[in-house]
């Protein structure tokens, strides 16, 4: 396992961007300019990803791309866009942002790419294979050699899949929109019945997380996180923006934020668990009666229980399973608390452990994980790809959540 290409010469890496049609021209946004910022927002809400039958398209706001984009280390030279010459008109745009990233026993920087899109009267203008290689150009050029980025679409060789799951909060909502349906021989009143939900939260000691927690979370999660073959290796300050935000974002309440994570907090003050969410909604198109979906996305967390034992000792995962099932349950309990329609997890970590029994459905998307310039064994996705059943007991090597 190790890098494909080794020659790693910044010197040898091309000064000038590669040409682009000569309608177009490269643009380096600067996100920190509200105008700019309006620019990337507009065109990812009318061009980015859409479900297969393109009922929903992403609706990522400018918080959240405040949020994802300027992580520890950000380069605005990375926030890569490309403008119709005549009228500066942004048409495309693709991502990379720093990451230090493990797969088994090594430890490499990397970035992450994310947010490739390109307007939909521009498709299939090769504008997409020459914005990845423009982007890579300007990753070389910092010393960068390596990459992570998903699809739903299947690519040469990805290094894991996983696959979706959704736990409806408002049922009703959700089959209105046409993502749930109505089970044969069930009525609606018995669906609503089956997803409710208590109105507070049940763990003793759950409390948000504040920016004096994050030495503590860090110890916990850098610990937890050794368990996973592919994970994120992060900073204190890095957690700290993950994790918390910005200190606008800190300012929020919990129904504005992008990123809200809780603590569980013992008597004797110790911090024994954490779980986060972040909140991404879904502009539901063509519907006369709703404009959005609320959608709240499982992050990152981490827990105590069981991690003085081995990964498969038998006790020590139906210790982790009824806790994870207790935590996750209020993150549920939260994330409706909050507005949010449905909440969804991977089969990554060790999610398929509680998925069933806090009644998340199987989704019919699949997330695949690759990386560029980097040859790995197959990470195990938490499912298994002949009979897509969950493996509870093998679980997900994937520690990766990406947004
Ligand atoms: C997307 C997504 C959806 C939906 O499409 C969806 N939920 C409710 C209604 N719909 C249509 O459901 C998920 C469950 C787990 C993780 C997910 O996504 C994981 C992170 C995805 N971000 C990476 C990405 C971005 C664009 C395209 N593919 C992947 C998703």
């Amino acid at each position: 396992e190790g890098p494909i290409d080794r020659r790693e010469d910044v010197s040898r890496v091309p000064k000038e961007p590669y040409a682009i049609l000569d309608l177009f021209e490269w643009s380096d946004l600067d996100i920190e300019d509200d105008s700019e910022m309006s620019e990337l927002y507009e065109l990812l809400y009318e061009h980015y990803v859409e479900d297969h039958d393109s009922t929903f398209r992403f609706a990522y706001g400018k918080a959240f791309f405040n949020w994802a984009l300027k992580t520890p280390g950000w380069k605005k030279q990375w926030h890569l866009g490309v403008r119709v010459k005549k009228t500066k008109k942004l048409v495309a745009f693709i991502s990379a942002v720093p990451a230090t990233l493990r797969v088994r026993g090594n430890t490499f920087k990397a970035v992450e790419i994310n947010f490739l899109c390109v307007h939909k009267q521009l498709r299939n203008k090769r504008l997409a294979p020459l914005l990845i290689k423009e982007i890579t150009r300007r990753v070389h050029l910092e010393n960068v050699w390596q990459a992570l980025y998903t699809s739903g679409t299947l690519l040469p060789s990805p290094i894991s899949t996983c696959r979706y799951a959704h736990r409806p909060l408002n049922w009703e909502k959700l089959c209105d929109v046409g993502f749930s349906a109505l089970p044969l021989g069930k009525t609606r009143a018995q669906m609503v019945a089956k997803y409710a939900l208590p109105s507070i939260t049940k763990c003793t000691g759950l409390r948000r997380m504040e920016v004096r927690d994050v030495d503590a979370v860090h110890s916990l999660f850098t610990r937890f996180q050794k368990r996973y073959q592919l994970t994120q290796l992060f900073t204190k300050e890095e957690l700290t923006h993950l994790l918390l935000g910005d200190d606008e974002e800190q300012e929020k309440p919990d129904g504005e934020k992008v990123i809200v994570t809780y603590v569980v907090e013992n008597t004797e003050k110790k911090i024994t668990d954490f779980f986060s969410f972040y909140v991404l909604p879904f502009t539901v198109l063509n519907n006369s009666v709703y404009k959005s979906l609320g959608v709240g996305y499982l992050y990152y967390y981490a827990t105590e229980t069981g991690l003085d034992k081995p990964r498969y000792d038998a006790q020590a995962t139906n210790e982790l399973k009824k806790r994870l099932e207790n935590l996750i349950s209020d993150a549920l309990v939260l994330a409706k608390g909050i507005g949010m329609d449905v909440f969804n997890a991977m089969t990554s970590q060790d999610n398929v452990l509680f998925l069933e029994d806090l009644k998340f459905g199987p989704g019919d998307g699949f997330l695949n994980y690759y990386l560029f310039n980097y040859k790995a064994f197959p990470v195990g996705g938490g499912f298994d790809s002949q009979t897509r059943e969950y493996e509870l007991e093998k679980r997900s090597d994937v520690g990766v959540v990406m947004l």
